[in-house]
């Protein structure tokens, strides 16, 4: 045992105030981390969290930490790859973790795996999306009770015709929230595909202007087919819930309205981020009250 890795952890200053982060040397464990996550089950404390909201980028899993209402951070406990993860109280007293999946399915896959051998059983995405449907108006948020899972990854997790479902009730409860904090939501099916151009029928703004004709007229038809958004980890994300054996949700804040434009709307933004967080947080609040994981 070496004697540094029971030094306390070590106070920084952020801009946010005082948080605690876990440098190598001052783990308080001898237990390695997980390679990619940077942390392991002891550095979770004693009374560690099951459900961890799980963004793509790790700004938003900061922000989630650092500026959030009713979130205390009480510490960092890994920056490694930009796969930042937080470990957190929520104002009822519940543990919580942010982590970060990193952008596609295999990023995604590799962090699940490694956040579900740290104990982690309840997965909620926090993530963004690009509608679809002309109902479906950027700012707001969708919830997708399942996914149609175009993603290589999964194919090495389940067949391809495996299931990618979200947990019923975390949907619900989901859904819930939405609408106790008047947030224009969607409860429905998303398209999981794993590229952000050519995979979601982007030209105009792609440096590729040559699409395959298998993607030629693809949002159309997944219009049709009454899919309301395009991202790129639920449908794995899904697909590993029902063979891992935990349960998993997913709530995506609306960037771009594909049917007026592919582009990423910058003006709202924000606000579609924020409301997915305020989503997720209060779903979480309600789903530990009532269904233990
Ligand atoms: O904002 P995040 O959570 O990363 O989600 C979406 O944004 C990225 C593409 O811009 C993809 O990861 C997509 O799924
Ligand atoms: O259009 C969009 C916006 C965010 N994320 C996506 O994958 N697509």
């Amino acid at each position: 045992m070496h004697s540094e890795s029971r030094l306390a952890p070590k106070p920084v200053i952020t801009i946010f105030g005082t948080i605690t982060t876990l440098s190598r040397r001052h783990r308080v464990t001898d237990n390695p981390p997980l390679y990619h996550i940077g942390f392991c089950a002891e550095d979770l404390g004693p009374t560690p969290p099951t459900t961890a909201l799980l963004c793509g980028a790790p700004e938003r899993a900061r922000q989630i930490a650092m500026a959030s209402e009713g979130v205390s951070c009480q510490k960092t406990l890994s920056e490694n790859r930009g796969l930042n993860s937080y470990l957190l109280t929520l104002d009822t007293g519940q543990p919580l973790l942010a982590a970060t999946s990193g952008m596609g399915a295999p990023s995604l896959s590799i962090v699940v795996n490694e956040l579900y051998s740290v104990g982690i059983r309840r997965i909620i995405r926090v993530g963004t999306c690009g509608s679809i449907q002309e109902h479906v108006k950027v700012g707001s948020v969708v919830i997708s009770y399942a996914a149609l899972c175009r993603q290589g990854a999964a194919n090495d997790i389940a067949p391809v015709e495996y299931p990618a479902a979200a947990d019923p009730y975390i949907s619900v409860a989901l859904g819930n929230a939405a609408a106790r904090l008047h947030i224009d939501h969607h409860l429905g099916l998303t398209a999981s595909v794993d590229s952000f151009y050519e995979g979601q029928e982007r030209v105009d703004t792609s440096a590729n202007r040559y699409l395959m004709r298998q993607l030629q007229g693809i949002t159309e038809e997944y219009r049709r087919l009454n899919i309301l958004n395009y991202e790129m980890e639920a449908g794995t994300l899904f697909k590993m819930a029902g063979v891992y054996g935990f349960s998993a949700g997913c709530v995506c804040g609306v960037l771009a309205g594909r049917t007026a434009s592919e582009a990423i709307d910058g003006k709202l933004k924000d606000q579609a981020q924020s409301n997915a967080i305020r989503v997720a947080l209060e779903a979480v609040r309600h789903l530990e009250n009532h269904m233990p994981a």
